[in-house]
Formats: structure tokens, C-alpha cells, sequence
């Protein structure tokens, strides 16, 4: 099929991003964005383009070329729907807090939504691109809603899972290690329908860098490469509290590892703590599907990545608790970061919020800076956990948009975003302003530790 017109329902952090590379590719297909948050619409329509919703590297100026010539965000999905030859869905799959499989499954209703909105206004043929996260064998569900409940519309489904991490999300679009497209590649009509996808990434990615599959090995990959990245963070974290007992330095250890070409370097950087919306939410979903098939064995050898994941942060903030004589109640303790990596303003999942939370039930004053996140969001996040009331979280956590009032008076520090801005700080003004003994503490291992012992510092890291 000639692809004209493309709709992406879904003006995410993946909707968004991939879409406007799409646009600026392949300048003769029109792509639309929608999504049912009209605020967001309104952002990514905002005139001054640096103020788009989600902050990537690069991505303004990419929005900047294509938005009005062949790149539209629209809250009018029944139009976009209609008019698109194909259909990307890229709304959320969260995990389920509800009802069965609460806490594990993912939580398809919005994909569920979607379907019986495309079946509902669909007038022509479509080819139905799962580009959300998904269970393996959510394609059959997807069939079935739109055959049985269409016009008498034929519909293709693919499967084309996103790889894109957030903060390197442009140059990960621009240059894949792979795309990987899933379709019904038993029939003609399944073949046409990947060849056409195809045909829209080969405007700009090597042909031997897009990969067809069957559309259950796609889905599957995708939560299979979730879980093993995120495995080898928990690898690397569970050696880490090793290191701190031995003497061994995580990084050292990291370093002599990854030279191994078997092994591999990337991916090996000892934390705090993964976050992010996914790697949780998918290990949890793999787990649930293994045992929704009795293989215990299987979801319990990846359940482990989580709760070792979980036992990383929770050491951290106890560690922290009792290098402070086992006492931070009523003591200032300054954050440094608040997003679950560098470079993006994204929040979900991160460290930074279960160590504050842990270090709020001791009673502790924090404060925080994030050059990306801003105020309501870290309350947004604290409220989430339900943990204490609104007006506690508030009165007990304070954003400020100076990283010197962050350290000013505090009894510790602690640096949970690895944002390159923060090596570059007068670390010797902060060592002055601080409560003495001046406690430091590196959840990411991007500080240097001597220089920071010179000044004074009472330096703890991660892993050494
Ligand atoms: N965030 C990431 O880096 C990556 C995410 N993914 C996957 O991509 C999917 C989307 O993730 P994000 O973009 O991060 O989510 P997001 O929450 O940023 O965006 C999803 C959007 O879908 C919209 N939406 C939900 N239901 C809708 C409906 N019925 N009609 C119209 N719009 C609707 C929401 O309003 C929201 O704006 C998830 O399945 C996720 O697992 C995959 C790779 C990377
Ligand atoms: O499905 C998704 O959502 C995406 O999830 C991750 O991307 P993302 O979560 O954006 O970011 P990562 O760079 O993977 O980092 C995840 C978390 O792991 C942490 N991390 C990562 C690498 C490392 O060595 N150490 C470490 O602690 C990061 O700080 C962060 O908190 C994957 O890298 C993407 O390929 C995938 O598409």
C-alpha cells in the first residue's frame, strides 16, 4: 500500500519523538499526532517551540522543520483515524492497579479504546501499527475487536516496538541499531502491509538495520530487550553493595568486565537505582505472562532483577539514614536531581522519588533541584505513592530552582540524576555553606571522590 497519510494516536514520549522523525524523512506522508489530553496538543502546537511537552535533545528542531508541512498534532482522532492509511498506536500500557493480574499485568484498556475507536469511524483499509509496548499475542486481541466489531474494513496488524531510550531519543530514531517490524508474513496481504512499513523507515535506515519477524517474536523482543537491559543493571548494582563490603570498586569492575567483547561495556553503570515507565512495568508484565503459563521458574528469575532493583534504592536511603548518626529527622537533606536519568524531563519510576520517601517516613526536610523537572511534578509523584497527605509532601519537601539553596544549611547531599551540570558546581561554595560534618552521597558514581575528600567532604558513592 501507498502510505499517504499516516495517524499516530498518542502524543507521548514515544508518539511524539518518533513521529516528528517519521515527518521529517519522509516529507511527501502527511503524519497527524492526536491524543484525548488537549493540554498536551495545545504544547506541542505551542508557537515557541522550545515549549513542546516532552524536552529531548534535538527535538525541537526537528518539530520547528516539519510541524505545518507534513507534521499536524490534532485532538480530532475520528478525522485522523479516517483519513490515515496506516495507524500507529502509541498511547500508554501501564501496569494494571486494579482487578486481575493488579500490580503485574499491563493494563490494555486504552489500547482496547483505541481499536474500538479505529474499527468505529474506519470508511478504508487499514494498517494497524502496535508501536506501544505490548503482551505477547495482543495482536490477536487487536484483530479480533476490529474485525468483528468494523465496517466490513480490512485491517493489517503489525507489531513495531520502540527501542528509543529518553534523552538520546532523536539520535536513537535517526540511527537504530535495528527496526524491528512483526507481521502476518504467511499471507500476501500480511507481507504488503510490513513491506509498506518498510518502505517508510528505509527513507532513512539501512535496509539490513530493519528486521521482519513474525508478530509474536516481535512482541516478545521487545519485553525480552527491556528485561535483559535491565537485568544488567541489576547485575552491575547487586556487585556494587559487594564492592562497598570488599574494597573492590564497581567501576573498576565494571571497566574489566565489559572489555570482555562477550560481555560488552554499555549498560554496566552501577546506580541508585533504575527508573523510568517501562523496565519496571515490562519485567513485571514478562513475569506475569510466565506465569500465567505456570512457568514459575522462568517469572521468578526475572522478578529478581525488580526486587533486587528495589532492595538498591531502599540501601541507599538507609545508608544514608545511618551514616547521618541514624537520625534525619528534622535535618535538611539536599537533592540533587529528581528525573530517572540525565536529559530528560521525565520522572516516572525514579529512584529519586522512593529515596525521598524512605527518608520522609524518618522525618527529613528535603529539598530539591532538577534543571528539568519542575515543581508539581515532584509533588505529582509524591502524592502518587499515597504515602502521606498532600499537604505533608508539601510542607516537608520544597523545589527550588537554585542549586545553592539545595545545599545551603543542609546536613547532607545526595545526588540522585546524573546531570553533567552538577561536576561543574562550586563544590567548595557547598562545602562551606553546609552543616558540618558535610555528608556527600553519589547515587550515580559521576562525582570525583578525591577532590571531594580534599575540600572536606564525608563522601560516600555507590559501589566503592
Ligand atoms: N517512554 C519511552 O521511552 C518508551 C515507551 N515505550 C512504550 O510506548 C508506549 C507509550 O509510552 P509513552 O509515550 O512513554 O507514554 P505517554 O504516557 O507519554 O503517552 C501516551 C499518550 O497516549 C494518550 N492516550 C491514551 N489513551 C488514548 C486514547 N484512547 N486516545 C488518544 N490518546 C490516548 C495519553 O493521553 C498520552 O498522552 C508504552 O507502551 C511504552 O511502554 C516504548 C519505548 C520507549
Ligand atoms: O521501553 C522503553 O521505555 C525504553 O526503556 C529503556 O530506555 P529508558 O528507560 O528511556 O532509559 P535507559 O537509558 O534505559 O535507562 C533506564 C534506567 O536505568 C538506569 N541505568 C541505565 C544504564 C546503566 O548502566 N545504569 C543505570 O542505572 C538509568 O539511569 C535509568 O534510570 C531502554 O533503554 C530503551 O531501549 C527502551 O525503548
Amino acid at each position: 500500500m501507498n502510505i499517504k497519510n499516516i495517524c499516530c494516536i498518542g502524543a507521548g514520549y514515544v508518539g511524539g519523538p518518533t513521529m516528528a522523525v517519521i515527518a521529517q524523512k519522509c516529507p511527501e506522508i502527511n503524519v497527524t499526532v492526536v491524543d484525548i489530553n488537549e493540554k498536551r496538543i495545545a504544547a506541542w502546537n505551542d508557537e515557541n517551540v522550545e515549549n513542546i511537552p516532552i524536552y529531548e535533545p534535538g527535538l525541537s528542531d526537528i518539530v520547528k522543520e516539519a510541524r505545518g508541512r507534513n507534521l499536524f498534532f490534532s485532538t480530532d482522532i475520528d478525522a485522523a483515524i479516517d483519513r490515515a492509511e496506516m495507524i500507529f498506536i502509541s498511547v500508554n500500557t501501564p501496569t494494571k492497579t486494579y482487578g486481575i493480574g493488579k500490580g503485574m499485568a499491563a493494563d490494555l484498556k486504552y489500547i482496547e479504546l483505541c481499536a474500538r475507536q479505529i474499527a468505529r469511524v474506519s470508511t478504508t483499509d487499514k494498517i494497524v501499527v502496535e508501536k506501544s509496548t505490548l503482551p505477547v499475542r495482543t495482536a490477536e486481541t487487536l484483530k479480533n475487536i476490529l474485525t468483528n466489531t468494523g465496517n466490513g474494513v480490512n485491517y493489517q496488524i503489525l507489531s513495531n516496538p520502540e527501542f528509543l531510550a529518553e534523552g538520546t531519543a532523536v539520535e536513537d530514531l535517526l540511527d537504530p541499531d535495528r527496526v524491528l517490524i512483526g507481521g502476518d508474513i504467511d499471507t500476501e496481504a500480511g507481507k504488503d502491509a510490513v513491506q509498506s512499513l518498510v518502505d517508510v523507515y528505509a527513507h532513512w535506515v539501512e535496509k539490513d538495520h530493519i528486521l521482519t519477524t513474525n508478530v509474536w517474536s516481535s512482541e516478545l523482543s521487545k519485553l525480552t530487550a527491556n528485561a535483559f537491559l535491565a537485568q544488567r543493571v541489576s547485575s552491575i548494582n547487586a556487585m556494587s553493595e559487594l564492592c562497598e563490603k570488599t574494597g573492590a570498586d564497581v567501576n573498576e569492575v565494571a571497566k574489566a568486565v565489559g572489555m570482555d567483547s562477550r560481555i560488552g561495556s554499555k549498560f554496566l553503570k552501577a546506580s541508585v537505582g533504575f527508573g523510568g515507565s517501562c523496565f519496571q512495568k515490562d519485567i513485571l508484565n514478562l513475569v506475569y505472562i510466565a506465569k500465567s503459563f505456570g512457568l514459575n521458574e522462568v517469572a521468578n528469575y526475572w522478578e529478581q532483577v525488580i526486587l533486587m532493583n528495589d532492595h538498591q534504592k531502599r540501601r541507599f536511603a538507609a545508608n544514608m539514614v545511618r551514616t547521618l548518626f541514624n537520625t534525619v529527622s528534622g535535618k535538611k537533606i539536599g537533592f540533587l536531581g529528581w528525573a530517572f536519568k540525565k536529559d530528560t524531563n521525565d520522572t516516572r519510576e525514579s529512584a529519586a522519588i522512593y529515596v525521598a520517601d524512605y527518608l520522609l517516613n524518618e522525618q527529613a526536610e528535603i529539598v530539591v533541584y532538577d534543571p528539568k523537572v519542575k515543581e508539581e511534578q515532584v509533588y505529582a509523584d509524591l502524592d502518587y505513592l499515597n504515602t502521606r497527605s498532600e499537604e505533608e509532601n508539601r510542607k516537608r519537601v520544597k523545589v527550588v530552582k537554585d542549586p545553592y539553596e539545595v545545599t545551603k544549611e543542609a546536613h547532607a547531599v545526595a545526588v540522585l540524576t546524573e546531570w553533567d551540570e552538577f561536576k561543574d558546581y562550586d563544590w567548595q561554595k557547598i562545602y562551606d555553606e553546609m552543616l558540618k560534618p558535610a555528608f556527600l552521597f553519589d547515587g550515580r558514581r559521576m562525582l570525583e571522590r578525591k577532590s571531594k575528600e580534599k575540600i572536606g567532604f564525608e563522601f560516600y558513592a555507590i559501589g566503592s
